[in-house]
């Protein structure tokens, strides 16, 4: 039986490269041979050589038809990856002969025709790449295949609607660039619209078109409709009027104070502070009903003096809306640069908020972004940093989902640095329980030499308190404050996996750490890396000791995370080892 296995790989290899027999018996693939133990190229077998589990085949230039007949009579199989060669034919149901496949690559080829309909037959699949083909008919059904993490079938001529699949346990997930038409199923807001986009029939979430109302269920749905329009506006009525009730009385209340302070003329600030032209920064802030007031300064002269409605006067421009508040670019007159972060709902009091500043404050370090000055008060906490113009981890990593360069040494080089201060922040700040606490790519900000800088370092108590207690973990120095510093390490593990994988975990419900593992857990471990650091020749086993390191610190248990000296000698030692082999070559 093995010998007929044997024959049926090699003919499978005839049948891929024809008129070029000779070159699979270069590869090893004939006859005379075994698959295993005379190491045919592409094939893995299991620990004791003696069955077939891997045929990996990419970017071989094989031209010829698969013959899924002939590849599944080794029903060992697991892994058959065919990526980016020119094979052409249709994959027919023979391949539900591979029973125990588990990844079908088949991506970048010239495969046409349907896919079979049963292919949930082969119920162990876990990753189905077969992009960048030319497959048309239905989208094979899925929804039996329970353990389905990815399903790539993007660029291909799909048509019709679009089955069911499992989204909630799917992590890679894209049918762009196919003609399917319909509305798209409940994809559980796992899935952005990038997976759908250019099929011209597809409607509803995330798609921004609505699908059209079929007009059976439109008459039918017209009278309830009709009620929950009047409803809506009746509430609507009342909501304006109890509005314009208040807002009547507050103008009236106003301009009893403003009479009031005309009279008196004692207050010049408020009156000064009520021609202010208002950006959006200010109107929001001053709604807040603050008092005039100076900020704390820290480390900047140049903010010296400057007062709270100064930074509400000047021109301001929204960078971002975070989960914890929103961030400004805010010039004031004298030519600096700012950005100011308002904190929103942060449970500290105003006593403990300007300890912790001002502790922070005395911690300084090139690579970590000092506090400039703060303000406080009941309502309102602001922290003013340096505008850095060079943009954030996160937009260079954008950047290069867009076809910009960003080069493994780069990558490399910032993991240190990041690493070697976040270890300095950690040490200084270990007895006060003050970690970083929010450690994420678009916290790490690129000073005018393109170096990277940690931004926020010990703003996010609360949230993490919460996650620090949640974690199970056994402190050897007290307290909750350790689980803390271990969250930082969890947070840079997950920077280093989005340098390694060139994927982003910011903005998108992409649970890179699950994937990786499971991936990784499949010794499948080339397959998570970044495209573009592969092909740049990045040293494969630096990449494999990086991805160790990452996987380490994203650890599930808080005690089995190195701390970040640790980290720091893993990621040194890397460097060392990629000099070393640099001045050797
Ligand atoms: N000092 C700074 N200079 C230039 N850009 C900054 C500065 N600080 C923050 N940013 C940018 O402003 C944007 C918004 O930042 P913000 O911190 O409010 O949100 P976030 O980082 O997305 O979330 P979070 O509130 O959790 O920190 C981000 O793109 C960030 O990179």
């Amino acid at each position: 039986e093995e010998d007929d296995v044997k024959m049926s790989l090699v003919e499978f290899m005839e049948n891929l490269s024809p008129g070029n027999v000779q070159r699979g018996a270069n590869w090893g693939w004939n006859e005379s041979s075994d698959p295993c133990t005379d190491k045919w190229e592409g094939v893995s077998c299991d620990g004791s050589q003696t069955f077939v589990k891997k045929i990996v085949l990419n970017e071989l230039n094989l031209t010829g038809v698969l013959d899924a007949g002939l590849l599944c009579k080794t029903n060992t199989l697991f892994v058959l990856s065919l990526e980016n060669n020119n094979i052409v034919g249709d994959l027919s149901k023979d391949i539900l002969g591979c029973k125990n496949l588990t990844h079908l690559y088949l991506s970048g080829n010239r495969f046409s025709g349907a896919f079979p309909k049963s292919l949930s037959r082969l119920s162990n699949l876990k990753r189905i790449d077969i992009s960048d083909n030319r497959f048309s008919g239905k989208l094979p059904e899925m929804s039996k295949v329970s353990g389905l993490l990815t399903f790539l079938a993007e660029n291909n001529q799909f048509s019709g609607e679009m089955p069911i699949y499992d989204f909630s346990n799917l992590v890679e997930f894209n049918v762009s660039n196919n003609d399917l038409s319909g509305p798209i199923p409940d994809v559980d807001g796992r899935f952005g619209k990038s997976s759908f986009l250019r099929n011209p029939g597809l409607c509803g979430k995330p798609l921004a078109n609505v699908c059209p109302v079929d007009p059976r269920k439109k008459s039918k749905n017209s009278l309830a409709r009709y009620l929950i329009y009047c409803g809506a506006a009746i509430i609507v009525l009342i909501v304006i009027l109890i509005i314009s009730n208040r807002v009547i009385m507050n103008v009236r209340s106003e301009n009893k104070k403003a009479n009031a302070i005309k009279s008196d003329d004692s207050d010049s600030s408020s009156a000064e502070y009520k021609n202010v032209k208002r950006s959006e920064f200010s109107v929001t802030s001053a709604e807040s009903g603050m008092a005039s007031s100076s900020l704390l300064v820290l480390s900047n002269p140049d903010v010296k003096g400057m007062k709270f409605e100064d930074l509400l006067r000047a021109p301001a421009e929204l960078l971002g809306r975070g989960k914890h508040g929103s961030t400004y670019k805010v010039t004031p007159n004298s030519g600096l640069i700012l950005a100011v972060k308002r904190i929103k709902d942060w449970g500290i009091s105003a006593e403990n908020f300007k300890k912790r500043m001002q502790r922070i404050g005395q911690v300084t370090h090139p690579k970590v972004l000092s506090v400039l000055a703060y303000y406080c008060s009941k309502q309102e906490k602001l922290l003013v940093y340096d505008y850095q113009h060079n943009g954030s981890l996160l937009s260079l990593l954008q950047g290069s989902q867009n076809g910009q360069t960003f080069d493994w040494g780069s990558r490399l080089n910032i993991a240190a640095t990041i690493a070697e201060s976040l270890a300095f922040m950690h040490d200084k700040l270990h007895a006060d329980g003050i970690a970083h606490g929010n450690l994420k790519s678009s916290n790490i900000l690129m000073n005018n030499k393109m170096e990277p800088c940690i931004s926020e370092y010990g703003l996010m108590v609360v949230e993490n308190y919460i996650q620090a207690n949640t974690l199970k973990t056994v402190d050897p120095t007290g307290g909750r404050a350790y689980a803390t510093f271990k969250v930082d390490i969890y947070a840079f593990g997950v920077i280093l996996l989005e340098l390694l994988t060139g994927r982003l975990v910011q903005n998108t419900e992409f649970d890179l750490d699950k994937w990786v593992h499971s991936v990784v857990k499949e010794e499948w471990t080339v397959e998570v890396f970044d495209k573009s650091l592969t092909s740049e020749g990045a040293n494969e086993e630096s990449l494999v000791t990086l991805l160790q390191v990452a996987l380490k610190c994203t650890n599930a248990s808080p005690d089995g995370r190195p701390n970040i000296k640790e980290v720091v000698e893993m990621i040194n030692s890397i460097k060392e080892q990629e000099e070393g082999s640099s001045i050797s070559s």
